[in-house]
């Protein structure tokens, strides 16, 4: 049993060659909670994500997941773990379809096996047309529906972002950390994507941790926030704490202005 703490992150830090992109780093979710990661350009966000999901293993440090330590696993083994996540820059299947870009993520939790597929035995049918059913249902909550047989490339940006968060929520996490998902987004696509985090998070009891550069989606709607300068911890709190924090706005002086 590892009560309310999903996961617990202890000392953690990476040196590449002389540089120390990030030192010393302690963080924790708790179960259910929507937590943002903030800090100016090149403090260390998406390399912290990098090593919660295995991209680069951990130079120093623990990341302890519901129970299990993840350091070593690779990406695909962390992904089994129950962490998903989506990219600063967008990755999808371009060239496959909105619907197989959900249908792929899903397909690594198919309940048929190897042996069912090759030989098409019932199982593999029923198998593919559950999966199915599950996938066009993520796309609808996405209000991806309508373009379920376009190309994942020829998606309005907005959409392509939304897609991203669909296909890593199929692979069912327990854990979703989100890098910067608003990122060339509108006002509007901010507001109607903040709307649709909360509405994930309740909907699938899930944990999400938040990467964003905006700080009225940051503000908005995460319960606690961590701010990383230089690749360190500066500051941990509500989201009022953390807005009249003196570190905070030093940090981010000729940045941003935190409001
Ligand atoms: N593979 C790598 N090799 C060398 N240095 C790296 C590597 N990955 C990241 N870094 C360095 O680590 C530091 C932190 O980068 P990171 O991308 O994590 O910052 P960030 O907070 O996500 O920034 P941004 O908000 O601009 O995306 C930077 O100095 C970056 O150049």
């Amino acid at each position: 049993m590892t009560g309310n703490l999903l996961i617990n992150v202890e000392n953690m830090g990476i040196q590449f060659g002389g540089l120390k992109a990030v030192q010393g780093v302690n963080m924790y979710l708790n179960r259910g909670e929507l937590v943002g990661l903030i800090g100016p350009n090149g403090a260390g966000k998406t390399t912290s994500f990098n090593m919660l999901t295995g991209v680069y293993m951990p130079t120093e440090g623990t990341i302890t997941f519901d129970g299990i330590k993840l350091n070593g696993l690779a990406p695909y083994q962390v992904t089994q773990k129950g962490i998903s996540r989506t990219f600063q820059n967008i990755r999808l299947f371009k060239e496959l379809s909105v619907l197989d870009n959900v249908k792929v993520a899903n397909h690594s939790l198919a309940k048929h096996s190897m042996w069912s597929s090759i030989f098409r035995l019932p199982n593999h049918f029923k198998g593919e047309v559950e999966m199915e059913h599950q996938s066009i249902e993520f796309l609808k909550i996405f209000g991806l529906d309508v373009y379920r047989d376009e190309l994942a490339k020829n998606l309005p940006y907005g959409m392509q972002r939304r897609l991203e968060i669909a296909r890593a929520l199929a692979a069912k996490p327990k854990l979703l950390l989100l890098d910067e998902p608003a990122a060339g987004m509108n006002p509007q696509e901010t507001h109607d994507l903040m709307e649709l985090i909360a509405f994930i998070r309740k909907e699938f009891g899930l944990t999400i941790l938040l990467i964003e550069h905006d700080m009225s989606l940051v503000m908005g709607i995460c319960e606690r926030i961590y701010v990383l300068d230089h690749g360190q911890l500066i500051a941990d709190g509500t989201p009022e704490e953390i807005r009249n924090n003196p570190k905070v706005i030093e940090a981010y002086l000729g940045e941003e202005v935190i409001s």
